[in-house]
């Protein structure tokens, strides 16, 4: 046999397929199925196997791309694209939703349940059946699938796809007109999704007034968290803390609270003061676990505001920037101005794009992806290490840049910078400001203090 690309990814994924399965079998683990009832949680696997099972699904994607062929990988674009429309039918009538793990039902029932023509029903539910949604046992019986009923059982993931269906699936059709209405535009008004949802104010404010909408969000927020790639215990790593009083960490749009309440568990000696919009800390407060309410706050605080919360050793950034264009990022960086005091860090949880041609194509594609679903929504995006460091510098030469770590396996960077005076940051003769690094821990720096 003649070795090409393509037989590399071939054996690529027998070997890492063969030494996740091994792995599955000696730990008796269920064997990866789409078909058995998916467990409770989601399996924490070792680093090394769950890095045998990422090569072999970005080999199996390349691999499959490429038995396509150019013309192939252009054609199934549109078939690729149904999934999401058959996922915008199961969540918009919650289809499944009260049917039971082995239960049966059928597509006359379902039809009937939802208020819907059998015939439509019927040929929806066959589409979602090609992308493992429900199964069809015997002709006209509909069953679940692994995944439907993973859909139709877990709020926060049904809230995952509710903000994907609802809110980014329109404005992606809109991005072309966006950007040609309003070229390089940084404004929130003028995106795709203003356009899609024909927006008159920010989105924000739009959801404020509507709580289903709120809470479908910060539940979507929630989901993330129980992602292995979005764990937040290596936040606080590197950093220390001297003074006498608990040192406190203020979440700055931290919605209700699930990585402050995770970091409260990890460092019962410090204080978490979560702010977000009144609603939306009010469900937080609501839902505040007993055990942490001396630990956990929380605090009604629009960030177009100057920081009420003075000295804290920490502000904290999950998901926040990626929102917004270094226009309006800058604002919210500099409104901490008046608060901070000397050393104070700055710590933000957000995506770094990393170098092109450093990652797989497969994981550039979701980062990729991600990028643009910012812009589609506010004329935001994701960030360089690059352009981490020139937004602080930015909003002030005092925030002295510490740099970008990449924690293992994890989805997000931990991007800090330290408040210090103004004697500290030295002007070099370009005009860039330098300062002393501080420690970041033991990650990989993707890219250290300027
Ligand atoms: C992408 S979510 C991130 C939530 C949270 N940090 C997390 O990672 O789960 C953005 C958050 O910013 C909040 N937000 C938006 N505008 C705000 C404002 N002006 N002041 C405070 N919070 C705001 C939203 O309510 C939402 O909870």
């Amino acid at each position: 046999m003649t070795l090409t690309r393509a037989t590399d990814l071939a054996s690529l994924i027998a070997s890492n397929t063969a030494k996740y399965n091994d792995y599955l079998l000696k730990n008796d683990l269920p064997p990866p199925s789409l078909d058995l009832l998916p467990p409770e949680a989601p399996l924490r696997l070792p680093d090394d196997i769950s890095t045998a099972r990422e090569l072999a699904i970005e080999a199996s994607h390349e691999l499959h791309e490429l038995l396509c062929g150019p013309i192939g990988l252009i054609m199934n674009a549109a078939p690729r694209s149904t999934r999401i429309m058959s996922l915008h039918f199961v969540h918009t009538y919650k289809v499944g939703y009260n049917l039971g793990w082995g239960e049966k039902t059928t597509f006359a029932q379902i039809a009937k349940d939802c208020n819907l023509d059998e015939e439509d029903t019927r040929r929806m539910l066959r589409l979602a059946m090609t992308d493992y949604l429900f199964t069809e046992p015997e002709n006209g019986v509909v069953m679940h699938s692994a995944a439907s009923y993973e859909l139709a059982r877990n709020p926060l993931l049904s809230a995952w796809i509710g903000v994907t269906v609802q809110e980014n699936w329109s404005p992606m059709l809109k991005i072309s007109e966006a950007i040609s209405k309003y070229p390089g535009s940084e404004e929130p008004m003028e995106s795709a999704y203003a356009i899609a949802h024909n927006l008159s104010e920010m989105p924000f404010k739009v959801w404020e007034r509507d709580p289903k909408r709120i809470k479908q969000f910060s539940d979507a927020m929630a989901f993330l968290h129980s992602d292995s790639g979005f764990q937040p215990s290596h936040i606080l790593l590197g950093c220390q803390f001297s003074g006498p009083d608990p040192p406190t960490f203020v979440d700055i749009g931290g919605s209700q609270g699930h990585v402050s309440i995770s970091l409260a568990r990890l460092h019962p000696n410090m204080k978490f003061i979560v702010q977000d919009t009144p609603q939306t800390v009010a469900l937080g407060a609501e839902q505040l676990p007993e055990d942490l309410k001396d630990g956990v706050t929380f605090m009604a605080h629009d960030f177009w505001n100057e920081q009420p919360v003075k000295d804290a050793d920490v502000y904290f950034f999950r998901c926040i920037f990626h929102d917004w264009s270094d226009k309006y990022s800058v604002r919210i960086l500099r409104n901490l101005i008046p608060a901070l005091k000397k050393g104070a860090r700055v710590i933000i949880s957000d995506v770094c794009i990393p170098p092109k041609g450093v990652v797989s194509m497969y994981k550039e594609h979701w980062i990729r992806g991600l990028d643009v679903v910012m812009k589609c929504f506010t004329n935001a995006k994701e960030r360089e290490a690059g352009d981490w460091a020139a937004l602080f510098t930015k909003a002030d030469p005092r925030f002295k840049f510490l740099g970008v770590r990449m924690p293992p396996g994890s989805k997000d960077a931990v991007i800090e910078a330290e408040w210090t005076s103004a004697e500290d940051v030295k002007v070099q003769p370009n005009g860039s400001e330098s300062g002393t690094n501080g420690s970041l821990g033991s990650e990989a720096p993707i890219l250290n203090g300027m």
